[in-house]
Formats: structure tokens, C-alpha cells, sequence
């Protein structure tokens, strides 16, 4: 099983996406929010969710997941992200629902159109939430074909172009791919040992003198105290820098060494 937000859910594509290039057979089990696919992952199962987005940045929620449930990164993929206004009526829409990345990759287009925004828990159940013309969702086109009642009312809606969204593969045992790819990833995250002038920069400066290349790094707060924080690093290739890392941090997690399957 392989489980990801509901059907025509942008997370569905980037789980069938995965599909494509897992070697086995696996079956689709759709969950209400990203936490439930956290939850109901089991040793034999794996997950799909997105973890960044180029608009709005890092799904929060997932990067704090992550930390909480000792599942491993497999694969990721990067989906462009065509948001369309899905509904009745544009002309009698007063407000709108879709989840808050959606929303958020759209800013500019809903105050434009002066709605009433409500935040929901994925953009299907914004969909399904319509209830009559005063409502409407931001969501896939593809999404028209479940829901036949509702029409597409306005099509590339994101506020900039090149919306791309980054979902990863999750799970806790090592799958198959039908091919060799090229480009691989590390992520950790890890709490620097000291709070002291060029505390982080130790840790930035193994990367350089190694000539790793980091691709991401992102803070959340450690939810103990105002102003300590947790740190999420994604670099190309090896492992070989762990050890040295270590040396300036109280803990570190290894997310997983995992292949980049579509940029
Ligand atoms: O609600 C969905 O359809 C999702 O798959 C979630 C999600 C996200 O959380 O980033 C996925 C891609 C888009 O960036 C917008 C929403």
C-alpha cells in the first residue's frame, strides 16, 4: 500500500508518479490529512507527501513529522503545480477554500478577487465542501473528472509562474526502483551543541571544505524555547561528512540517502 491524500489531490499524482518508477506492485490508500499518512504507515507500506514548495516554501507540518516518526526519505520528485478555480459560478463565488499552500501559491489572485478565504485539509476536501455558488476551490483541473457537477472556472491562478511542488517517498524499509538515477540526496536534521557566535557556520564549514553541495537548509523551532531552534539539511551525495557534523551537535537524525527521480 502506498498512501497519500485523496483522490485527484495533487499528492495522488506525485504518488502515481512514484509508482511508475517502484518496482513492485503497490495499491493507492488515500488519507484525510498528511498526519494520518504518517500514522498509518506500517513496515510493509510507504507514503507520499509534499515537503516544499516554490512559492510558499517548506510544508511545515511534514518537516516536524519527519522529526516525531522515525520514517526514512526513499525518493523524491518535483510536480509543476497548475492551481484552477473549481465551482458553480466566478461571478457569485464569496468564498474560498483549498488547503492553506494552495491558498498561500494564490495570495494575489484571491485578494484580487476580494473572497473570504477558508482554510481546509487538502484541496479535495475543498472540493467537496462546494456546496452551492457562493462557494469555491482551488485545486487540480484533473479534479472536474471526479466531480462532475463542478466545472473549471479559471486556470492558472498561481501568483507566479514555474509553481513547482517537491513530495518525497516515505517508509521504513528500502524499496526497488526499475532504473539507476543519477542524482541523490542526504537529509539530516540535527541541534547545533552550543548557541554561541558561528555555532552553525562550524557545521556549514564541513560541507564546504568537503566540496558538498547543499541544496536545502531550513530552521523550525525546537517547541522547548523562544528562539532554539532545529535545522534541516539536504545535500547532494554521500554520507562521508556525518561524522564531523557530529562533533557540533547534541543529536542528529539521518532522514535517508535517497534518489532524485524528476527535478
Ligand atoms: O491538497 C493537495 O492536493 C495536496 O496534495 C497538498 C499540497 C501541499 O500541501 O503542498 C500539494 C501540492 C500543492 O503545493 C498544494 C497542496
Amino acid at each position: 500500500m502506498i498512501y497519500t491524500l485523496p483522490k485527484g489531490s495533487y499528492s495522488e499524482k506525485a504518488a502515481k508518479e512514484f509508482l511508475k518508477f517502484l518496482d513492485g506492485e503497490y495499491e493507492i490508500g488515500y488519507c484525510n490529512n498528511i498526519y494520518e499518512i504518517f500514522e498509518k504507515i506500517d513496515r510493509s507500506s510507504l507514503g507520499v507527501v509534499p515537503i516544499e514548495n516554490s512559492i510558499e516554501g517548506s510544508v511545515s507540518l511534514t518537516l516536524d513529522l519527519l522529526l516525531e516518526f522515525d520514517v526514512k526519505i526513499l525518493a523524491e520528485i518535483s510536480l509543476d503545480i497548475h492551481h484552477c478555480l473549481i465551482g458553480y459560478d466566478k461571478e457569485k463565488i464569496k468564498i474560498i477554500l483549498s488547503h492553506p499552500q494552495a491558498l498561500a501559491q494564490c495570495r494575489k489572485y484571491i485578494k484580487k478577487h476580494g473572497w473570504e478565504v477558508k482554510a481546509v485539509e487538502s484541496t479535495i476536501k475543498a472540493v467537496e465542501l462546494i456546496e452551492d455558488e457562493r462557494y469555491g476551490a482551488i485545486a487540480d483541473r484533473d479534479v472536474v473528472k471526479y466531480y462532475k457537477h463542478l466545472k473549471i472556472l479559471d486556470e492558472n491562478i498561481e501568483d507566479y509562474k514555474n509553481n513547482k511542488t517537491r513530495f518525497i517517498l516515505i517508509g521504513y524499509k528500502k524499496v526497488k526502483f526499475k532504473k539507476e538515477f543519477k542524482k541523490y540526496k542526504t537529509s539530516i536534521i540535527f541541534e547545533l551543541k552550543e548557541d554561541k557566535p558561528g555555532a552553525l557556520y562550524h557545521v556549514l564549514k564541513e560541507f564546504a571544505e568537503r566540496g558538498i553541495n547543499l541544496t536545502r537548509i531550513e530552521s523550525r523551532p525546537s517547541k522547548r524555547r523562544l528562539g532554539t531552534y532545529i535545522f534541516y539539511i539536504d545535500y547532494e551525495n554521500g554520507l562521508e561528512v556525518l561524522n564531523s557534523v557530529k562533533k557540533h551537535t547534541t543529536f542528529i537524525k539521518v532522514l535517508g540517502r535517497y534518489p532524485v527521480l524528476v527535478e
